[in-house]
């Protein structure tokens, strides 16, 4: 812990990466979108892009994980300005959690208003199937409980306050909207909502584990999210939430099955289509109250 708060930021830092990015692009984004494992694809879907290769972007860290490409995807869609992490960071990379949520408030200072947060996760409800696609109600961070919290260190008021509340942190306008959307687009049965955990990985779970994890009441684990969300929340952003469910997660001794990266990154393909879809039409019909898109100067 001691380690991870002599990493804190300056705003001055996440500053300076706001302002090169605005010097590069004259797109001024509305809506952040981050990609978990495998859905990379939800930056193909933006109009006239300009990208950027982490490793170009002064301040950001880099992406080590297979499926997550290394690249933020600037772009329109649908009448909003976006822009789109085509990889995250995860605490297990070795990352500090300032680090893996760095993003985050540099998208705050762009101007983003709502942050869409995406990820792949093992499902634990038995009315979970790989597949389905659940719409985050709530989360569990199992690292914050314990004091691994991206906000640990200095509050910087800027942002936001020192004790943020999170009852509340996924909007549930966007929660229904998304659930409308799955009705009109035929996808309801694939669809539900429920609570995510998020475990410090990179090992997937014990069988106890799982057990454990079941009978707190968690439907789907996986190993990032929750510090992003609670950065976003901090600083005022609106945050909607899903979760592909890759796999089941083992509860059974008698169960001779087991989760690989490459079962995560192949369900993330075939539901390419149906994620794209409904990311693409809620940002079609979320309302936005700034109205931060282009500037001509650049
Ligand atoms: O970035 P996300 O949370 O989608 O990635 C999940 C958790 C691990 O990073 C990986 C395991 O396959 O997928
Ligand atoms: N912790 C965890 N993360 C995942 N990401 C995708 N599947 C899983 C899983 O079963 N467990």
């Amino acid at each position: 812990i001691s380690s991870s708060l002599s990493l804190v930021r300056s705003h001055d830092e996440y500053q300076k990466t706001a302002d090169w990015l605005m010097s590069q692009t004259r797109h001024r984004p509305q809506v952040a979108i981050i990609c978990g494992s495998g859905l990379g694809m939800l930056a193909d879907t933006l109009k006239c892009q300009d990208s950027f290769a982490y490793s170009d972007i002064p301040g950001f860290p880099q992406s080590t994980v297979q499926g997550h490409a290394g690249r933020l995807v600037f772009g329109e869609l649908k009448g909003k300005t976006c822009v789109c992490m085509q990889g995250r960071f995860h605490m297990y990379e070795g990352h500090s959690l300032c680090k893996t949520t760095f993003p985050v408030r540099v998208f705050k200072l762009l101007g983003v208003e709502t942050l869409i947060v995406t990820n792949a996760a093992g499902s634990l409800a038995d009315s979970l199937q790989p597949g389905d696609i659940m719409i985050i109600k709530d989360h569990v961070n199992f690292p914050g409980l314990v004091g691994l919290n991206p906000l640990s260190g200095p509050n910087d008021d800027k942002f936001g306050p020192r004790f943020p509340a999170m009852s509340g942190c996924y909007d549930k306008g966007l929660r229904c909207l998304a659930l409308d959307i799955a009705k009109q687009l035929g996808v309801a049965s694939l669809m539900q909502e429920g609570v995510y955990a998020m475990v410090g990985g990179p090992n997937f779970e014990t069988i106890a584990e799982a057990r454990l994890l079941h009978r707190l009441g968690v439907d789907a684990v996986g190993m990032s999210t929750a510090p992003e969300v609670v950065v976003a929340t901090h600083c005022g952003l609106r945050v909607f939430g899903l979760s592909l469910i890759t796999n089941k997660v083992v509860k059974s001794y008698e169960d001779s099955e087991s989760v690989n990266h490459e079962g995560v990154l192949e369900v993330g393909r075939l539901r390419s289509h149906t994620v794209q879809q409904l990311v693409t039409e809620l940002i079609s019909r979320m309302e936005i109250n700034n109205n931060n898109t282009i500037n001509t100067a650049v």
